[in-house]
C-alpha cells in the first residue's frame, strides 16, 4: 500500500453582526467561520479576513434580504474562492466553509453539499460489556455526551431538526444507555449507528457525531464510521531564519475510518490504543522545540501533520486524516489516501 498525503490548511475567524430573519426581531450574533483550502495558511487567512471585515459590526440585512446561515456560507465560499483565483497556478480552488452562528447551530459547505448542523448535550451512564477484564470502560461510569447532527440544509429547516432531536434527547438524557434496546454495548460507534437508524427516516441526514469525552468521539455517515482521538502538546516553534522561536499549545486530532466495526468490541479501534500508538510521537513533541526533531523539514502545522501521518500509518492502517492546530484560528489537515 502506498499512502498519499493530501494537505489542506484551516483558518478560523470570528465577526460580530446583527440580522433579522423572517419575522424575527433584529438580533446580534458572534459568528465563527472556518475555511479549509490547499493554499498557504497566510493567504487563506487574508482571503477570509477580507470577507469578515466587510460584515463585522454591521447589519447583515444591508447586504442580503434574508442573511441566513446558508446564504452567508455560500457568499463566504464564493468570495474566498474568487480571492484565491490568482494564487499559484490559479483556477478554481476547492474551499470548504463551516459557519457557526450560535454555540449550537451552524452550516457546513463541503463539495456541492450544504449541511445544517445542530449540536446538543445529554448526560448518561454506561459501561462497555465486551472490553477485556480490568479495562476502565468495563466499569459503570458516565459522560456528558455531546452530539452533532447534520442534515441537508436545503431540505430541512432548523425547527424540524430541533424537533427530531427533542424526541431522542427524551430517551437518552439521564438514562442507563445499556438498558436501551439496540444500545446493549453502547460504544460511541454504536451510539452514532443507533442515532443514524432513529433519524434516517425522519430527516434528510448527512451525518451523526457523538463526542463521548472532550478528546474522543465517533461519526457515522453514508460511507461508514470515523472515530477521532485528540492529544494536546506544548512545543516551541522556530519563528524565522534569525533563530527566534515562538510556542503553541498544539492540538493533534487523529481520525480513523472504516465501513464496519469489530463485531465483539463494537468499535473501530479502542481510543486508548490510538493514544498509545501516538505516545512515542507525543514524547518527542511535548515540552520540546520542533527543530529538535531530525526528520522534520519545516515547522508549520501541515508539515507536522504529514510527519505524524507518515509515522502512524503503519501501526494504524485505518488512519484517514490528521489535523494539527496551533490555535483555534490556525491549523492544517492531512488526508491519507490509499494509492496504487
Ligand atoms: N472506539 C472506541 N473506543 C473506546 C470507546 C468507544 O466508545 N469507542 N469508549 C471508551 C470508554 O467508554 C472511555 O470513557 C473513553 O475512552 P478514552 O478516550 O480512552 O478516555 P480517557 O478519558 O481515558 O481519555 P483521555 O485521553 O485521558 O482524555 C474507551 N474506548
Amino acid at each position: 500500500m502506498n499512502n498519499l498525503l493530501k494537505q489542506r490548511f484551516i483558518a478560523g475567524m470570528g465577526f460580530e453582526a446583527a440580522r433579522r430573519l423572517g419575522s424575527s426581531e433584529r438580533h446580534g450574533h458572534s459568528f465563527w467561520v472556518t475555511v479549509t483550502c490547499e493554499v498557504p495558511l497566510d493567504v487563506l487567512k487574508q482571503a477570509l479576513a477580507s470577507v469578515c471585515a466587510v460584515w463585522h459590526m454591521r447589519d447583515l440585512n444591508d447586504f442580503f434580504i434574508e442573511p441566513s446561515d446558508v446564504t452567508l456560507a455560500q457568499c463566504i465560499r464564493v468570495t474566498v474562492q474568487s480571492q484565491l483565483a490568482h494564487v499559484g497556478d490559479g483556477g478554481d480552488r476547492e474551499v470548504s466553509v463551516e459557519l457557526r452562528s450560535a454555540p449550537n447551530v451552524g452550516v457546513c459547505y463541503e463539495g456541492a453539499q450544504v449541511c445544517r448542523w445542530l449540536s446538543a448535550d445529554f448526560s448518561a451512564a454506561h459501561f462497555l460489556p465486551n472490553v477485556p477484564e480490568g479495562h476502565q470502560c468495563g466499569r459503570l461510569h458516565g459522560h456528558g455526551f455531546k452530539v452533532k447532527l447534520s442534515v441537508d440544509a436545503q431540505a430541512c429547516a432548523p425547527e424540524r431538526l430541533a424537533g427530531a432531536w427533542q424526541h431522542l434527547h427524551a430517551q437518552l438524557h439521564h438514562s442507563h444507555l445499556n438498558h436501551i434496546k439496540g444500545l446493549e454495548n453502547p460504544t460511541s460507534e454504536h451510539l452514532t449507528e443507533w442515532l443514524w437508524q432513529q433519524l434516517q427516516s425522519v430527516v434528510p441526514l448527512c451525518s451523526v457525531e457523538v463526542f463521548e469525552t472532550s478528546t474522543a468521539g465517533s461519526r457515522r455517515d453514508a460511507k461508514g464510521f470515523t472515530i477521532w482521538k485528540e492529544v494536546r502538546f506544548e512545543a516551541a516553534q522556530p519563528f524565522d531564519g534569525a533563530g527566534r522561536y515562538t510556542g503553541h499549545s498544539y492540538l493533534a486530532r487523529l481520525y480513523l475510518q472504516g465501513e464496519t466495526l469489530d463485531a465483539q468490541a463494537g468499535w473501530l479501534r479502542d481510543f486508548a490504543d490510538v493514544k498509545a500508538v501516538f505516545k512515542p510521537i507525543y514524547n518527542q513533541l511535548d515540552h520540546y522545540a520542533l527543530d529538535a526533531i531530525a526528520d522534520l523539514t519545516a515547522y508549520d502545522s501541515a508539515t507536522l501533520a504529514a510527519w505524524m501521518a507518515t509515522q502512524l500509518s503503519g501501526a494504524l492502517p485505518e488512519l484517514s486524516r490528521v489535523d494539527v492546530f496551533e490555535n483555534e484560528s490556525s491549523g492544517a489537515a492531512v488526508f491519507v489516501q490509499e494509492g496504487a
